[in-house]
Formats: structure tokens, C-alpha cells, sequence
């Protein structure tokens, strides 16, 4: 991998963090998975759009695990990042970390990996990013 495409990998890394409210959480009070599911489909969006600067369209999601419960009342923190470029597509890996709001340290509850097409106007999948330097 060249560097030019590391360091557009690393730009591209997103980050969100969200705290877990009422609105978000299920009948047992954690956070509901079809929420975790959209914050994850929305953050490996945004890290595919920013990587590629081009339309793109999630063709693919691949198998979640949902290791922990997510209590209300906790902060966490969603990662983005590419972790595979192809011709017209890229793989987006999305971690969630869960911390309590008043002590140090967190742990990684969630993670999926979700594949980007680039595509044009016509919605015809188009090269991913133009070139590799
Ligand atoms: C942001 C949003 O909300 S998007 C909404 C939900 N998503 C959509 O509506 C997308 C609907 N799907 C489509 O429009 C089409 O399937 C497209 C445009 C994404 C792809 O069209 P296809 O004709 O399948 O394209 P094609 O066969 O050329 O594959 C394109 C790339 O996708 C990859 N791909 C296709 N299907 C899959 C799959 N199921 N899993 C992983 N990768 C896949 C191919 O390997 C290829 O990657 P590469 O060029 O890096 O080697």
C-alpha cells in the first residue's frame, strides 16, 4: 500500500460519540440494537464518502456481534476506518466502545464491517478512488 493511500485512510478515520439517553435504549434500558446498527451503518458511511470523496452505497454488511450490553447512561465512541481497497468498493471496519461517564477507561462492545460501492449519476459502480498513487 503506498503512503498516499495510508494517509488518505488515516484522514478518513470517523469518530462519533453519542451519549446512550432514554431515546435510544429498548424495555430493558439498553441501547436498542437497530440504533447501534444505524450510528454503525451512518459512521462506515461517512468514512467511506470522506476516503473516496465519491457517491457510495452500501452493497454489503457482514456478521455483528453484539458482545455487551449498552446501559443508558453510558458514553460511547464509534470508529470508522477502511481496512480494504478494492476497484470500486472499500471495506469499512466500525468498532463501538462503551465508557462509563464517570470513570477512565472503556471497552469494545461492537464491531462490523460494512462494504462501500463508489458509484455515478447513472448508479453504475465507478472506480473507488481514482488513482493509487
Ligand atoms: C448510503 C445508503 O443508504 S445506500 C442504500 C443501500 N444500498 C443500496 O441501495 C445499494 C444497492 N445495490 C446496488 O445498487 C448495486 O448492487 C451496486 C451498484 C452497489 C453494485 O452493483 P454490481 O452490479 O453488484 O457491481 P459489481 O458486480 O461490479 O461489483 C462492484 C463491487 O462491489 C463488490 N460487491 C458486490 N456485491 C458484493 C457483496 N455482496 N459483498 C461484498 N462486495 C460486493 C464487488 O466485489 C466489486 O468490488 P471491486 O470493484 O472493489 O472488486
Amino acid at each position: 500500500m503506498t503512503s498516499q493511500l495510508k494517509k488518505r485512510i488515516e484522514n478518513s478515520e470517523t469518530h462519533i460519540f453519542k451519549a446512550v439517553f432514554p431515546n435510544t435504549t429498548n424495555h430493558y434500558d439498553t441501547l436498542f440494537g437497530g440504533t447501534a446498527l444505524q450510528l454503525m451503518d451512518e459512521a462506515s458511511f461517512i468514512c467511506a464518502t470522506r476516503f473516496s470523496r465519491k457517491k457510495v452505497v452500501t452493497v454489503s454488511t457482514d456478521k455483528i456481534d453484539f458482545t455487551e450490553p449498552i446501559p443508558q447512561g453510558t458514553l460511547v465512541e464509534l470508529i470508522a476506518k477502511v481496512v480494504k481497497v478494492g476497484t470500486t468498493s472499500c471495506v469499512v471496519q466500525v468498532d463501538i466502545f462503551m465508557e462509563n461517564m464517570y470513570e477512565e477507561g472503556r471497552t469494545k462492545v461492537v464491531t462490523g464491517f460494512f462494504t462501500f460501492v463508489a458509484i455515478d449519476d447513472a448508479k453504475n459502480p465507478v472506480k473507488i478512488v481514482d488513482s493509487i498513487e
